[in-house]
């Protein structure tokens, strides 16, 4: 059995990738953040205080025949961009892109951060990290895609994200035809919840890979992608206009500017990110000032290749061998 979904880039930045889920019977379709960087899947709910909830689509677990409260159950999450969300569990049929877990716990918020009252095109997060994330108390709760694995043609799943078009999560199958190269693997750590993996090295426009390692997270949840600043003074140190503001809190630099590529080893094989994809947007509507898809990782203390690497491949998320596949597109 398998599964595939569409996902779509949320506004123009490419902040976030929506994809829609079903919950529920009769089916309930909430668009949903993918994030391989959690585990809960949490969502906007008939128990989200109105003043949150509006503008949001809502799971209403009364209005299901499958829902069941997961009694005494609850959560707390914190992301890495200081948004969170807490509340209560029911577990409910969920289904991804046609495949189906009859019994998936189903966080239901009863307290949002502003961030999420905010972003009204998702109503929710579903985690595809490693179960160990998993923030429910007082018994953790198995991630959609851990619940679905067994049944899965195979233990994996990949993630096709792309700049303003309509992109892929495939599950129990890797589509060679989504790749232009062949899919380096390399072992992932899911110890922290995350999918870790090292990058072996990186070069900036076309030059030869050094051999500096990089040892990061694969996160479709995060936008950009972030790294140490030693990497980051070596890209932007070709882009003449480019300089650190304050008020965007990262590198900014002049629209017009041709970006150098930006390239890391991994699996013995070369991902190399065009520059136009770290020519991420405009700092403000019709601004010519525009902020780098590239940004340091130096608050956070662990790098991270969010979905401005990943634009540039398919990434295969292989529990079953815990390993990480990537594939220049
Ligand atoms: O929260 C994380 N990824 N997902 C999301 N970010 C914002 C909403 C969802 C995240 C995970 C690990 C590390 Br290290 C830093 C950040």
């Amino acid at each position: 059995q398998t599964g595939s979904a569409n996902t779509n880039p949320s506004d123009s930045a490419d902040d976030e990738y929506i994809t829609n889920v079903s919950i529920g019977t009769p089916a309930q379709v909430l668009p949903l953040d993918f994030d391989t960087g959690s585990s809960d899947l949490w969502v906007f709910s008939s128990e989200t205080p109105k003043s949150s909830a509006s503008g949001h689509v809502t799971y209403s677990p009364s209005k299901s025949s499958t829902a069941k409260k997961l009694s005494g159950a609850s959560w707390s999450i914190t992301y890495g961009d200081h948004s969170s969300s807490s509340g209560d569990v029911y577990t409910d049929k969920v289904t991804v892109g046609g495949f189906s877990v009859s019994s998936q716990a189903v966080e239901s918020a009863t307290k949002v951060s502003t961030q999420f009252v905010q972003d009204t095109v998702i109503s929710g997060l579903l985690g595809l990290g490693f179960d160990v994330g998993n923030t429910v108390k007082p018994r953790a709760q198995k991630t959609w895609f851990s619940n679905a694995a067994n049944s899965l043609a195979q233990p994996l799943f990949t993630a096709d994200l792309k700049h303003q078009q309509t992109g892929s999560y495939n599950f129990g199958f890797i589509d060679t035809t989504l790749a232009k190269g062949p899919i380096g693997y390399t072992p992932a750590d899911g110890s922290e919840g995350y999918w870790g993996f090292t990058a072996t090295g990186y070069s900036v426009g076309g030059a030869k890979l050094n051999r500096n390692s990089i040892t990061g997270i694969a996160d479709t949840g995060t936008t950009l992608l972030l790294l140490d600043d030693d990497v980051v003074n070596a890209y932007y140190n070709n882009v003449e206009s480019a300089q650190y503001d304050d008020s965007q809190q990262g590198v900014v630099f002049d629209c017009s500017e041709d970006l150098p590529s930006f390239s890391f080893g991994v699996g013995g094989t070369t991902i190399t990110i065009p520059g136009s994809l770290i020519n991420l947007t405009p700092v403000s509507d019709g601004s010519s000032t525009c902020f780098g898809g590239l940004q340091s990782s130096a608050d956070i203390g662990i790098n991270i290749f969010g979905d401005v690497a990943l634009k540039a491949a398919l990434v295969v998320f292989d529990l079953g061998n815990e390993r990480l596949g990537w594939a220049q597109k």
